[in-house]
């Protein structure tokens, strides 16, 4: 455990909406293994003065979901023979996987889905029908590992809480709207726990079906509303935090590891202008903003760190939103990140590109909202 914090990074290009296409819109991505490459149009070109040439970024990895799939009987999206298609199974495998892995070592570990609204976050974290997301399969995953331990000296325990950041609120998605707080809940701290939400609801599950339920139950109390660019936007951070604890008999002595695997939908990033966005919508959109950045710049803190280019002790300022405030366990110390961006509008999807230290960055592309 004396490892430091990873990040990882990866990108994700959906297919074009119905919007996209009754616009037109031209593909500018493309993808070469790891390698995203950006093509800048011409009437962005001129509008920038940078020329034509493509721009590559590599991040771990980068998954080409914008065609080339077929739809089975149950309608699950498969690459089609010949394609290069990630389907959900593979961007499980590639990072879902690892962050349970990471959780059975006893890392504390952290998924985010990023991305513009309407970008694919919530296909990639939740998904929809038989298209089962990281979320869903990552808890089969847990319960099929746990029943097949054969060791009778080690049991596990899982808790479940839900929560949504709400224009800068932590709010209980266990508890009816109704029923919560007007203010929402205080993050607080202590010498045992470290971060925790004061109050926040923690079901124990011990099984898939009751995991499901539980995450269905928060999943029906989130904040969505829509915005022209996606009818049913999440205009929230939604955290789900997955207390996994192993706890080991030997010799008469217990032994306890646990690990927070937070897998996060963040809200989408926007511009007001392209969303239609005015009161209430506006108001969300700048507390979603900003919180982003914040995370943004924790994370390239946390990667800096990581790569060397930052002193092990440099302040990594978790306190400058209740997102990053709220994770600060779980981003912290030997733990690891996974962060997933989704692609739709490219010279204004940044924090993607800026966060990935081995990225070749270019103020222009990575010109942010
Ligand atoms: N990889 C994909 N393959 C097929 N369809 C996709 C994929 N990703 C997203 N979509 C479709 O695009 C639409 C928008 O996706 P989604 O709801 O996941 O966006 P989002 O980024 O979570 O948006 P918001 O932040 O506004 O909630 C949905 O109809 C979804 O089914």
């Amino acid at each position: 455990m004396a490892e430091e914090c990873s990040v990882v990074v990866g990108v994700r290009i959906r297919p074009f909406n119905d919007r996209e296409k009754a616009l037109n819109a031209q593909l500018c991505v493309d993808v070469d293994g790891p390698t995203t490459i950006l093509q800048n149009p011409p009437e962005m070109a001129i509008e920038s003065g940078k020329g034509k040439e493509a721009k590559r970024f590599t991040f771990d990895a980068s998954f080409w979901s914008h065609d080339g799939f077929e739809v089975g009987g149950d309608g699950y999206c498969s690459a089609a023979p010949g394609s290069r298609y990630a389907d959900q199974r593979t961007v499980f495998e590639t990072f879902g996987r690892r962050i349970l892995d990471s959780a059975w070592e006893g890392y504390h570990c952290c998924l985010f889905a990023y991305g513009q609204t309407g970008a694919g976050k919530s296909y990639s974290m939740v998904g929809y029908g038989a298209n089962k997301g990281i979320v869903p399969i990552s808890c089969e995953e847990i319960f099929k590992r746990i029943s097949a331990n054969t060791d009778s000296n080690l049991t596990y325990e899982v808790m479940v809480s839900m929560v949504e950041i709400y224009n800068e609120q932590v709010q209980d998605l266990l508890v009816p709207p109704k029923d919560r707080p007007k203010k929402g809940l205080e993050i607080r701290e202590s010498q045992q726990l470290g971060i925790y939400i004061g109050g926040v609801s923690r079901r124990p599950v011990d099984s898939y079906a009751s995991i499901e339920a539980v995450v269905e139950e928060g999943t029906e109390n989130r904040t969505v509303g829509a915005t022209l660019m996606n009818a049913t936007s999440s205009r929230a951070h939604t955290v789900l935090t997955i207390e996994f604890k192993q706890v080991s008999q030997a010799g008469g002595q217990q032994g306890q590891k646990l690990s927070l695997i937070n897998l996060v939908d963040l809200a989408g990033s926007e511009k007001a202008g392209q969303t239609g966005a005015s009161g209430d919508r506006l108001k969300e959109g700048c507390a979603i903003n900003k919180s982003l950045s914040a995370l943004g710049n924790v994370i390239e803190k946390l990667a800096d760190k990581a790569m060397g280019k930052a002193k092990p002790n440099a302040v990594i300022p978790y306190r400058d939103s209740k997102l990053t405030r709220l994770l600060q366990n779980a981003l912290g110390g030997s733990s690891k990140t996974v962060m997933i961006c989704h692609l739709v509008k490219l010279r204004r999807d940044a924090l993607n590109l800026e966060i990935c230290g081995s990225s070749e960055e270019d103020q222009e592309f990575c010109d942010h909202q």
